[in-house]
């Protein structure tokens, strides 16, 4: 399936993340939204989207005027070539004890890591973002302190990276879920590859709105690597749905956005116990009872 992009250029970050966010009410939805200060010291910021079928001229052009950006350029990029220059470019990363790589990679992963094969595509998640990045710290970290997830959730899972990840250091079965099917299709495929098919069950639902997760309410840890609102529009469905003593690991948060979240979630009975920023992102975990 071709993959179209339509990018456009404007100053302010602000500006940039709005029109970031108004961008996913078009019509082909984007199947991904990018928002990047561009390194050039020209202070002005990229917003981009990809699509699956080309977006419509008129839309796009309304949005560009109404935010002030330069009119968007739509290109089409064939998706076998773009997963291949991303394989290229993917780095593998640590992340405490997980190691995310890629299988050209595969040589390189550390015999005490615990491997993380992520496979470049049309889904979000390869450790490299510093939200993913610090989910999975959070993770170390909480193992680390001697906590055994059971019954585990990763909401917007993208790859399924961090479900993974709970798969790989505890028994149990976890749940992906994504409001996107192509990302729950990727995410399958990836617990597939690293031989975790039977571990994690992927289903496509927006937050917990689903028989899956509904059934199998409370979690003691979710993971929700989603944006600020989205988040906080979750917070009481969180607390329904963590059991006491049980974390969740949030992010996808800016680091100026952090102490809102941090308030509506302690509103909501799920009380700040870590923070970590990676660059521009503020990862949290949470529990239900302090610490
Ligand atoms: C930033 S990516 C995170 C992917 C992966 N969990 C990680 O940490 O790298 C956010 C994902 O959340 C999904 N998403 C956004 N809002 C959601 C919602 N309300 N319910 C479920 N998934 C959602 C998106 O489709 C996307 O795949």
């Amino acid at each position: 399936m071709p993959t179209f992009t339509a990018l456009t250029t404007l100053p302010g970050r602000t500006s940039a993340e709005n029109l970031g966010e108004a961008m996913e009410n078009l019509s082909p939805e984007p199947t991904g939204i990018g928002v990047f200060e561009m390194e050039d010291g020209s202070g002005l910021w990229e917003v981009g989207g990809y699509f699956t079928e080309p977006p419509d001229d008129t839309a796009l052009a309304l949005l560009a005027a109404a935010f002030g950006a330069q009119p968007f350029v739509v290109s089409e990029v064939p998706e076998t070539d773009w997963v291949a220059h991303v394989r290229r470019e993917l780095a593998p990363v640590s992340a405490g004890r997980f190691f995310v790589y890629g299988s050209h990679d595969a040589d390189k992963v550390p015999p005490e890591a615990e491997p993380l094969l992520i496979e470049a595509a049309m889904a979000f998640g390869t450790g490299h973002h510093g939200t993913t990045l610090g989910c999975l710290r959070a993770l170390d970290r909480l193992a680390g302190e001697g906590f055994v997830g059971q019954n585990v959730v990763d909401i917007g899972c993208g790859t399924a990276v961090l479900a993974m990840a709970a798969a790989r250091i505890w028994p149990g079965t976890v749940l992906a879920s994504d409001i996107d099917q192509v990302a729950v299709d990727v995410a399958r495929t990836n617990a597939r590859a690293n031989g975790l098919e039977d571990r994690i069950r992927c289903v496509e639902a927006a937050g917990f709105d689903a028989p899956a997760l509904k059934e199998a309410s409370p979690f003691d840890l979710i993971f929700a690597n989603i944006l600020k609102g989205p988040l906080i529009a979750l917070a009481p469905d969180m607390s329904r749905h963590l059991q006491q003593g049980g974390f969740a690991i949030l992010s996808g948060i800016l680091n100026e956005q952090a102490d809102e979240v941090i308030s509506v979630y302690s509103a909501a009975g799920i009380n700040l116990v870590h923070r970590e920023q990676i660059v521009d992102w503020t990862t949290l975990t949470l529990a239900t009872i302090a610490r």
